[in-house]
């Protein structure tokens, strides 16, 4: 059939009122899609903000946990801790990341204690706790993977001992899903779950994140290991691989640029898509809305549409608040 000169058909009835709108709308945002990734530091009393990130704080724990309390009276009930950790206790081989005693293991088992409701995520890779910046133990300025895998599985551990929900290996080392998995099952933590960060780009995007956290890499770029933005089809190999290694979710990072790669992954994997909607993604629309260039919260919700437009049933963003603070 040919619609083209039939003025029978006219699209723009299906938009003529909100309500008219609503009723054929396909995608929601809900609440109970969104992760709040949140930064951490040691002490108390504390609540700086990151320059970079507009609205975005660093907190100590006692003021993070008032900040999840505010947030889950707003119905946000998922939370991503990322640390902010001094030079001095950085080395090459991210020593600190399973030290039972080092804050961020402290402050992810009070917040479990405190919320036992939430579900709390964790990150699981060396860049806060290496010296060299990186995600890996580096040899000769090479970054080396399976080497990587044992100081991956002894933090792995530390953090499921600390109560963490879901593990996020956000590393790209080869391998690290299946080696994390049997070291957990093997020691009983069969029901942590990890959320691999499936396809995760080596990306200019994340550059706020580094400011957050002072986590940029001391030399090179990641371009070994976090995978080239030309490629899709790559993401569909370390897809296959994370489904085989027992991985419970898949990620794809950033979002924005990577619409195609969110909708590729969830058109032919039957989990979970996740999507991170990355620093240098909220940065952008706050700088711009800050200078009156376009509407914020607008952006916001156009934004976080497409994303599950696109495949993802869950979204981790700096946005989770300020959504939910809208009451939608
Ligand atoms: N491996 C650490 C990590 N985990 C999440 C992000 C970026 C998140 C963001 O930009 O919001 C990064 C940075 C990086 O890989 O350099
Ligand atoms: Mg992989």
């Amino acid at each position: 059939m040919n619609y083209l000169n039939n003025m029978q058909r006219r699209p723009r009835r299906n938009r003529k009122s909100e309500v008219v709108r609503s009723l054929v709308e396909e995608t929601s945002v809900s609440v109970k899609d969104l992760i709040l990734p949140l930064f951490l530091v040691s002490g108390t009393g504390k609540k700086v903000a990151v320059d970079s990130m507009p609205g975005i704080f660093r907190y100590s724990i006692d003021t993070m946990l008032s900040e999840i309390e505010s947030c889950l009276k707003l119905g946000i009930s998922s939370f991503d801790v990322f640390p902010a950790y001094p030079e001095e206790l950085k080395d090459a081989k991210a020593s600190e990341s399973f030290n039972p005693e080092t804050f961020y293991l402290k402050a992810l088992r009070e917040i479990k204690k405190q919320f036992p409701e939430v579900c709390l995520m964790s990150d699981v890779a060396m860049d806060p706790y290496s010296s060299d910046g990186h995600d890996g133990i580096v040899k000769d300025g090479k970054v080396l993977n399976d080497e990587t895998l044992e100081v991956l599985g002894r933090m792995s551990l530390a953090q499921a001992d600390a109560g963490v929900d879901i593990l996020g290996p956000s590393d790209m080392m080869d391998g690290r899903v299946g080696y994390i998995r049997d070291l957990l099952d093997e020691h009983g933590f069969t029901d942590t779950s990890i959320m691999s960060y499936t396809a995760k780009y080596a990306s200019a995007f994340y550059g706020p994140f580094r400011d957050a956290l002072d986590s940029a890499p001391k030399f090179g770029d990641k371009k070994t290991y976090q995978m080239d933005y030309a490629n899709s089809k790559e993401a569909l190999i370390e897809a296959d691989l994370d489904m085989e290694e027992g991985a419970d979710f898949l990620m794809v990072k950033p979002a924005l640029s990577y619409l195609d790669i969110i909708k590729l992954l969830s058109d032919n994997y039957p989990l979970p898509i996740a999507a991170y909607n990355v620093s240098g993604e909220y940065s952008m629309v706050k700088a711009a809305a800050e200078r009156g260039w376009l509407d914020g919260e607008r952006a916001m919700l156009e934004i976080l549409t497409s994303i599950k437009r696109s495949g993802a049933k869950i979204i981790l963003t700096y946005f989770a608040k300020e959504y939910a603070q809208l009451g939608r």
